[in-house]
């Protein structure tokens, strides 16, 4: 329980009031107050019945952010294509301009924040599997939980609009200890069981590849990620709160994200990041060339030197690292990266990795970063428009918000976007389950499928498949 003076609440109240009627028009009032340490994954479902739709988790690798996101105060949304980065920039931006911010900690993270992602291709015909979520979505939470190197803070947002009186801040106060008493209700552990497993058109995934491998021979394309789908019937509803649990034991080194929207959630535990602002540093990660993890340590050991000489992986992963220090390279003053790549060990997985630091010009913007950076050779190809457009030609998938950027954007202009892939959505009963690989000219379209089905493991374990 948050105790608040009532001079406070009268005060901040008139404020909202009298700089809406002013202006005509909505205006934000967020207030942070530091917390006592909380399990976030009960503060996620402690909105399980109230905001049920309109939630959202993320974990990053090192555990220094956590945020937990209840209720939509604001969405920031759209299915235009063209120019979608800065249009929500700008949205965000003008959200944000004459609101009341009260927040005395200068942490990332904490205050207003938007949560939320983008699709893969807004130029792909959208299907019904995405029904849900716009192309272009981003939730301002009612409520933040934000868990901030070891620091727990809760933001609670309020828009004032010309028609609300006084009473507004004190009802928003009144909801907040309600969610904050209900924070000891138990997560079921209980998973439903997996009833069916449908892989969409397994044959025809690889009739595709072999295709793709064709062109690659003779033409200007060097690579093209293609994706597959898979679909599974469980014996009950798909709790998300149940497979964030799961994922948060199983695959800690991973972002760990959900994301709802009008019922159905997009959920996953990702490697890779693409872009994270912090002040004046940016940070990028290079993730594509893959190999599976041995039984013994000795077997591991001899599979991860073998990616990391592994010629086809090698070159797929240099496609990365240009493309990445290239983009960078035109709005940092600086961009430094090592020479060689490094492995990343995931519980199913590893692969090449090479990290990447960028040093701020005065002008860089967070948003316009995932423009450049989206979509990196490691999830689209090269050259990327020629890759986009052969895989909105070919895929049969609708990839929606998978391979996408997937984060968070503080006031501040702070934030960190993964790739949205390990990843599925959930539609009650039923689960999509997403998965890509880099082909290049001497693929196998037998071992890319059997690379996909390596990467559907995370998801499938965490769903209690195997
Ligand atoms: C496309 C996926 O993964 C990407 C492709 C990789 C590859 O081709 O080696 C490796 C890591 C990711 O960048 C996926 O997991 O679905």
């Amino acid at each position: 329980m948050i105790t608040i003076q009532e001079t406070e609440i009268k005060e901040r109240g008139l404020l909202g009031v009298n700089r809406a009627r002013e202006l005509g028009r909505p205006i934000l009032m967020s207030v942070v107050h530091k917390m006592d340490t909380t399990n976030p994954l009960s503060f996620f479902n402690a909105g399980k019945d109230r905001y049920c739709g309109e939630r959202f988790f993320w974990k990053d690798p090192t555990n220094d952010m956590v945020l937990v996101g209840l209720g939509i105060s604001k969405q920031i949304q759209s299915d235009q294509a063209a120019d979608r980065f800065f249009h929500v920039e700008k949205e965000w931006k003008s959200f944000l301009k004459d609101g009341f911010i009260f927040n005395q900690y200068k942490v990332d993270g904490v205050g207003p924040l938007m949560f939320g992602g983008f699709s893969f291709d807004p130029f792909k015909e959208k299907t019904e599997l995405w029904s849900k979520f716009a192309a272009s979505l981003f939730h301002i939470p009612k409520f933040l939980l934000s868990i901030v190197r070891g620091e727990t803070f809760l933001t609670t947002n309020i828009i004032f609009t010309p028609n609300d009186d006084l009473s507004l801040y004190s009802k928003s106060l009144e909801e907040r200890n309600q969610l904050l008493d209900s924070l000891r209700t138990r997560i079921s552990t209980k998973s439903p069981s997996l009833m069916r497993k449908n892989e969409i058109f397994p044959e025809r995934w690889k009739q595709t590849v072999d295709g793709v491998v064709k062109e690659l021979t003779n033409g200007p394309l060097k690579k093209v990620v293609l994706a597959r789908e898979l679909r599974l019937e469980f014996s009950s509803v798909v709790e998300a709160e149940t497979v964030l649990e799961s994922l948060y034991k199983q695959q800690p080194a991973s972002y760990i994200f959900a994301f709802a929207s009008n019922g159905d959630c997009f959920i996953g535990a990702s490697p890779e990041r693409l872009i994270k602002k912090q002040g004046d540093e940016v940070y990028s990660t290079c993730l594509a060339g893959s190999i599976s993890r041995g039984i013994t340590e000795e077997e591991d050991q001899i599979l991860g030197q073998t990616l990391l000489a592994d010629q086809k992986n090698l070159i797929e992963h240099g496609y990365v690292v240009e493309m990445i220090k290239e983009a960078l390279e035109q709005s940092c003053k600086e961009v430094i990266l090592p020479d060689k790549p490094q492995l990343m060990k995931m519980r199913d997985i590893q692969h090449l990795y090479t990290p990447v630091i960028g040093k701020c010009g005065p002008n860089t913007s967070l948003l316009l970063l995932v423009e450049k950076l989206h979509p990196t050779p490691a999830l689209g190809g090269l050259p990327k428009t020629l890759a986009v457009e052969k895989i909105r030609e070919v895929e049969e998938l609708d990839r929606g918000l998978f391979g996408g950027p997937l984060g968070w954007v503080d006031y501040q202009q702070n934030g960190e976007f993964a790739v949205a892939i390990r990843s599925g959505l959930i539609q009650e009963q039923e689960v999509s389950l997403f998965a890509g690989c880099g082909v290049v000219s001497d693929s196998k379209s037998e071992d890319e499928y059997l690379e996909t089905a390596l990467k559907f493991r995370p998801m499938l374990r965490a769903l209690g498949g195997k």
